[in-house]
């Protein structure tokens, strides 16, 4: 009789599988869980090793000394997935611009002017075309009389103001002028230049101020003027109001860094293309090479950055030089940052096209070699590198009540997506794909600008509901509940997150609708994207059509909506997919762990 232990070391999860092998027979006795420590295939990671053994074996009541022998995964890392490439962004060299959305500006419509403080108006030609600038020691009383008092020598047709008097002083002018407040830096909006200044009427949107030929006319702008000008318009869009100054060309200057391009290289091909081509050229780029050797960024550019970030966070944890550090896999998804305007005043936002990257790094067998030995020592038990992930995930589906051979699995982690296919005659054919589960968290985050990775974990895991009254709130469905004690007034009018152990306001100022379409598109883009071309690679014909049956394991396989997701795309191509449930017992979790003790027992 042997007692031994399965351990899956990944990206975001240690698993164990403990298992009791006696003649042919095969008993699991327990498993657990523990987030991984440390960057996946380091040795960083055998903290969380301990720790997940040691459950696995107190739930036996078994000790450290009682096992035989530990099989670990051979472990391929995937980072730098936190990284955003730019493609475009947004840098106003010949304009600045105020658009925010203050609760309320004063009067509507479009002025335009030279912009003059307001005590500087008596200076002012006859008849010239103003705009008013209004630091805060001048309060709205004295404001407004000044403006009147000059309005019949000057065409006053706007006003910028610091504090939030736009509608105090509106309702004292004799003639009515759009006016935006709450101009925190107003004390940088350039002086005697040409501004253009909008306002809308309540619930509408500034028009002609996010229109770029809008901006355009009010300017006399030649086209190539008008080129410059469209980062500036796409970040009026949906503001109530909006100013526009032309300043002298070079008062702001900036340095671009270019996005860059990439090299993938092959066996016996190389491809290359530019970031900002988008996600869709580089996925060609990508799988027009049969099998990638390495991937590199070009230097002095932002995917060359982040790639070499990549390579120098692997060399420094696993101290190898980095040109040993090779990149397996890249997954690129479109998607957008809400990034702070260079050269805008209020602190203006807008969404920048952008591509996201996930990085895998090869895995490095003697690497696990290390921290196989490193194990051996500190526990006095024989561990051994047990093979590839997808070789023992797919072992573990089989023990899926009613799976058979042939069969192919999908393998959705945090990191990567793996597949691998099995037939009658037990021929096993893998592959490892960058990207997964904290790519997707990656993606919610980002694009709706918060900062905490827990938070946007939680978006992902969970449905959303509208707080709509203190008795009641609506489902992301649509469905209304009630509820017989008040809610806590925290939640009042907030989209919450419904967890298990209760709703979590999102403090952030977005509609449920956006939230959950964003939620919704990260995961399809990361795992739809990602579990067409993992299949495709394993399959025997390079057709996904080929492949009958695929099982769905990992954690992402958890999540309510990721089955469905790929379930639906994969019916397109009349392949039948389905959770697992690992042993009868575990659900999709536990297949790596599980096929190394399967494996084990084969030999
Ligand atoms: N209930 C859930 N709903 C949605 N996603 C979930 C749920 N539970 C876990 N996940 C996600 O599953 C992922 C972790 O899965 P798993 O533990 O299989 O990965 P891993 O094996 O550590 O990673 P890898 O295989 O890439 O090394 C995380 O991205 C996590 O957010
Ligand atoms: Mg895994």
């Amino acid at each position: 009789m042997k007692i031994v232990a399965g351990i899956d070391i990944g990206n975001a999860t240690t698993e164990v599988a403990l298992a009791k092998i006696y003649e042919n027979n095969i008993e699991f006795l327990s498993s657990s869980i523990v987030k991984t420590t440390g960057i996946k295939g380091t040795m960083k990671n055998i903290n969380g090793v301990f720790k997940s053994l040691k459950n696995s074996l107190d739930k036996s009541n078994l000790k450290i000394e009682n096992l035989d022998e530990i099989r670990v995964n051979e472990a391929a890392p995937v980072i730098g997935d936190v990284a955003m490439e730019t493609i475009t962004e947004t840098i106003i060299t010949e304009s600045t611009m105020i658009g925010h959305n203050p609760l309320t500006p004063g009067g509507v419509g479009v002025g335009v002017g030279e912009t003059v403080k307001i005590d500087k108006l008596e200076s002012v030609d006859k008849n010239k075309d103003v705009i008013v600038v209004i630091p805060k020691e001048f309060d709205f009383e004295v404001s407004s009389k000044l403006i009147n008092l000059y309005s019949d020598k000057l065409n006053i047709n706007g006003a910028i103001v610091k504090k939030d008097d736009g509608v105090l002083i509106n309702n004292r002018l004799n003639k009515k002028i759009p006016i935006v407040d709450e101009v925190s830096l107003v004390e940088k909006v350039p002086l005697n230049m040409k501004c253009a200044i909008e306002v809308a009427p309540i619930g509408g949107v500034v028009e002609v101020l996010s229109n770029p030929y809008g901006i355009a006319t009010l300017f006399n702008l030649t086209s190539e003027e008008t080129k410059h000008v469209v980062p500036i318009a796409r970040a009026l869009i949906g503001n109530r109001s909006a100013v526009v100054i032309k300043t002298p060309k070079g008062d702001v200057k900036e340095r671009k860094i270019p996005a860059g391009n990439i090299e993938i290289v092959g066996l016996n091909k190389k491809a290359f293309v530019g970031i900002d081509e988008g996600a869709k050229k580089i996925m060609n780029a990508i799988n027009s090479v049969n099998i990638v050797c390495d991937v590199k960024g070009e230097p002095g550019t932002n995917v060359g950055g982040m790639l070499e970030k990549v390579r120098h966070v692997m060399s420094n944890l696993t101290n190898q030089h980095p040109k040993n550090i090779k990149i397996q896999d890249l997954l690129s998804v479109d998607t957008f940052v809400p990034q702070i305007v260079k050269g805008g005043i209020a602190n203006e936002f807008s969404l920048e096209n952008a591509v996201g990257i996930a990085a895998m790094v090869k895995a490095d067998k003697l690497q696990m070699q290390k921290i196989a030995d490193e194990l051996t020592k500190s526990l006095g038990v024989n561990v051994n590198v047990g093979g590839v992930e997808a070789d023992m995930a797919i072992r573990g589906a089989l023990t899926t009540p009613g799976s058979n051979k042939p069969l192919a699995i999908l393998d959705m982690g945090a990191g990567s997506t793996d597949a691998s296919i099995i037939t009658k005659e037990h021929e096993i054919k893998s592959i490892h794909l960058a990207g997964a589960g904290n790519m997707v968290t990656m993606l919610i985050k980002s694009e709706l600008g918060i900062d905490d990775f827990e938070l946007a974990e939680d978006i992902k895991k969970y449905p959303l509901a509208k707080v709509e009254s203190l008795f009641n709130i609506r489902h992301e469905s649509g469905a209304v509940e009630f509820f017989n004690k008040a809610l806590d007034s925290k939640l009042f009018a907030k989209v919450v997150i419904l967890k298990p152990e209760g709703m979590v306001p999102i403090e952030i100022d977005e509609s449920l609708e956006k939230i959950k379409l964003i939620r919704k598109s990260a995961k399809e883009r990361v795992f739809v994207t990602n579990a067409i071309r993992a299949l495709k690679k394993v399959s025997p014909t390079n057709n996904v059509r080929d492949i009958a049956f695929v099982v769905l394991v990992g954690g992402s396989a958890l999540d309510f909506e990721i089955p469905q997701l790929v379930t639906n795309a994969l019916s397109q191509y009349n392949v039948v997919a389905g959770r697992a449930n690992i042993r009868g017992v575990e659900g999709p979790r536990n297949a790596v762990a599980t096929g190394l003790v399967l494996h084990l027992k084969e030999e």
